[in-house]
């Protein structure tokens, strides 16, 4: 398959040949050995890795399945993922984590398993090879109740350290929840009670344990320009998730119930923060944290709905048609969806358009600005917080050489277990 004159992210307009399941040549007047594709005109892209899902199965399959959320990270350009531990049950052994990749076999997209860390987990099993799952530590309380106490946390940094396994900290101490809300009912109490501070101190506990011990930890879903500048004064990396870069408490009227999310939505100040953070380099890269729930679940109570919100499919248009405006530039939108976590994470092979790398790619004409509709999403939930955003969508998605993804239509195809050792 032959790219024809796409143009790449740093402007430069190429050929790009695919051979088998990788990128065979990168250059001008390449001869094409079979399909070739007009891309003159189109952006081609290093798919999505999405180093922050939660596919749900096992156990929550009615909020979606590694089908309809692979399909719905196909569809919005997102070629691998990283899925989350709080399924039921949860991953934090190898039998856990065996039922799981059962399922994922049924994934359209490239995936990593990630492993949990709790008073049961066996990190002997999980962090060593075979397996080698990155692993994931809940500071607080969220879906999954997962939290976890300090002694475990250290304990979890030595190990993940001595085996080699990035570790990712969702970090929130539950200590510096306001209480003093609780009798509220409207969405913005939320916000109020996991407090901003709570972010910012339990980023701050994370990375000292994390350089007392000689380690490093990558702070998933910031939320506070405060907690990234924490993280990367101490050399750490960070993720950001796109609710915070898009949606702040001002739209809370709005979204009610729906935008609960853990950690939640911040003030339009921070979110304007976050983004400067995002364009100008503090941020290290876009993780959607697409934690899908129904439409019924979070028809509730703000105590009583379940944090999280959808966004696999939403992230790298939302991200493309800011480039189409001109607010950050389409190789920053590249290295923070593709290259930094390529590169965070150890996937040798993906993350870049360069000769040898695996052919997970993405077409998309930057000019084609549409709205973005819940029921048009392929994900189980059916809803989107995005509603009526306006995104640019991928016209073409290929995994290892294979269009997963074209016009509206998904090709059969099995996405592999990027973490898992010969
Ligand atoms: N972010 C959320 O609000 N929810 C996530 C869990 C998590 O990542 O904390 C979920 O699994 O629903
Ligand atoms: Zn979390
Ligand atoms: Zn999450």
């Amino acid at each position: 398959m032959l790219f024809r004159d796409a143009t790449l992210a740093d402007g430069r307009v190429r050929d790009v040949r695919i051979e088998g399941e990788s990128i065979a040549a990168v250059g001008t007047d390449l001869d094409a050995t079979d399909e070739s594709i007009d891309a003159d005109g189109k952006l081609l892209l290093p798919g999505m890795i999405d180093a922050h899902v939660h596919f749900r199965e096992p156990g929550f399959s009615h909020k979606e399945t590694w089908t309809t959320g692979s399909k719905s990270a196909a569809a919005g350009g997102v070629t691998t993922v990283f899925d989350q531990p709080n399924t039921d049950p949860p991953t934090i052994d190898a039998e856990s984590y065996n039922r799981k990749a059962e399922l994922a076999a049924a994934s359209l997209v490239e995936y990593a398993i990630n492993g949990g860390v709790t008073d049961e987990w066996n990190p002997d099993e999980l962090l060593a090879k075979p397996l080698g799952a990155l692993g994931e530590v809940f500071l607080a309380d969220s879906t999954g109740e997962m939290g976890i106490e300090t002694d475990l946390f250290e304990d979890a940094i030595k190990r993940a350290r001595d085996a080699g396994i990035p570790v990712t900290v969702h970090a929130e101490d539950a200590t510096l929840f306001d209480e003093s809300v609780r009798d509220r009912t409207d969405a913005d109490a939320w916000s109020a009670y996991r407090t901003a501070e709570a972010e910012m101190r339990a980023i701050e506990h994370a990375c000292g344990v994390a350089e007392r011990l000689g380690s490093t930890v990558h702070i998933a879903h910031t939320s506070t320009p405060e907690g990234v500048d924490i993280a990367a004064d101490a050399g750490m990396t960070c993720e950001v998730s796109p609710h915070h870069l898009f949606l702040s408490r001002d739209d809370l009227d709005e979204l009610g119930t729906f935008g609960r999310m853990n950690p939640p939505l911040r003030s339009e100040d921070r979110r304007v923060g976050m983004f400067r953070r995002l364009v100008e380099g503090d941020i290290d890269i876009v993780a959607t944290d697409h934690a899908p729930h129904t439409l019924e679940e979070k028809d509730a109570s703000i105590w009583d709905t379940p944090s999280g919100v959808p966004g696999v499919e939403t992230a790298l248009p939302l991200l493309l048609e800011q480039a189409r405006r001109g607010t950050i530039s389409y190789e920053r939108v590249r290295n923070v969806t593709a290259t930094n976590v390529a590169d965070i994470f150890g996937l040798e092979s993906k993350g870049r358009i360069e000769e040898g790398f695996d052919a997970d790619l993405v077409l998309v004409d930057p000019d084609a600005s549409t709205d973005i509709r819940g029921t048009q999403l392929h994900s189980k939930c059916d809803w989107t917080p995005f509603e009526g955003r306006r995104g640019v969508f991928p016209e073409l998605t290929t995994v290892r050489g294979m269009v997963v993804f074209c016009g509206g239509s998904f090709a059969d195809h099995s996405g592999r277990n990027v973490r898992v050792w010969g």
